[in-house]
């Protein structure tokens, strides 16, 4: 599924916080996006995940303007996406149970629903499940032990296999290694990747310039109240065509 956001201004009371900002992110395509702290990346990964609605622009799902469908079409849309948090919030329940929460949410749509989803979007065959997924992140062997026993750096790789075994479309990840050691960072990284390979469009934010360089094919800078520049990650390293990205990336930036 591609995901586009469409010259898109959103902000808060009287904060204007993104301003004619575009973006797509599309199958299998890692897409960072950078900026410093308070510059609306949380912002702008809440709207493509249709928890808020833009107060202009359009976002568009494989080409359907979400914010023009029905509700319910709008819910069946935003079950084709998975959402990490920085902060992993997991269930009061063992690393098992946590990880099974999207597939007992999925078996639990009525056929009407299945079928909905199916004429929008598509439904793949669901072949990732919570054991898989809890391979991936090297938790497969701790399927027993509470969430509450587990490190920072442990729920976190939880929490994405959570994310990863409802077989999304699309990941919204907002900032999930911000907390974690180089090991469970280069954990999830891989994950990332692995997802990509499987057809899963990503979309990152981070403030970690490292992070964006390792992982992502594009990156989006987000600078002020919108997206200064959009390139191949090679190009907003080596060669931006923004002066203020190079300064960004060079740490003179602070926004
Ligand atoms: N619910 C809200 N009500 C009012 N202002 C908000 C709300 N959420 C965010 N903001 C403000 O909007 C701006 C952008 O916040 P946002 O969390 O999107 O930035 P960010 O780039 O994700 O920051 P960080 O890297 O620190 O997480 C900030 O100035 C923030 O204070």
């Amino acid at each position: 599924m591609t995901l586009r956001a469409d010259t898109i201004h959103h902000g808060y009371a009287d904060t204007t916080v993104l301003e004619n900002v575009s973006l797509s992110v599309d199958p299998g395509e890692i897409v960072a996006i950078i900026g410093p702290s308070g510059v609306g990346k949380t912002t702008l990964l809440r709207l493509l995940a249709l928890f808020d609605r833009p107060h202009e622009g359009v976002l568009e799902y494989d080409g359907i303007d979400v914010w023009a469908t029905s509700q319910q079409e709008r819910l069946a849309l935003r079950r084709r996406i998975g959402m990490v948090f920085q902060d992993a919030s997991l269930f009061d329940a063992s690393v098992r149970r946590n990880a099974e929460y999207g597939l007992h949410v999925r078996r639990s749509w009525s056929d009407r629903l299945r079928r909905e989803i199916a004429d929008l979007v598509g439904l793949r065959n669901g072949t990732s499940d919570a054991l898989e997924a809890l391979d991936v992140v090297g938790l497969a062997e701790q399927l027993d032990r509470h969430a509450s026993s587990l490190s920072g750096g442990e729920a976190q790789r939880v929490a994405f296999a959570r994310a990863l075994a409802y077989d999304p479309d699309v990941l919204l990840l907002d900032e999930p290694t911000s907390d974690l050691d180089p090991r469970n960072t280069a954990v999830i990284e891989d994950a990332v990747r692995a997802a990509s390979l499987r057809g899963i469009g990503v979309a990152i934010a981070t403030h970690d310039m490292n992070q964006a360089r390792r992982v992502a094919d594009r990156v989006a800078v987000l600078l002020g109240d919108g997206i200064i520049e959009v390139a191949d990650t090679e190009t907003i390293f080596e060669d931006p065509a923004d002066p203020r990205t190079r300064k960004f990336i060079d740490g003179e930036l602070i926004y």
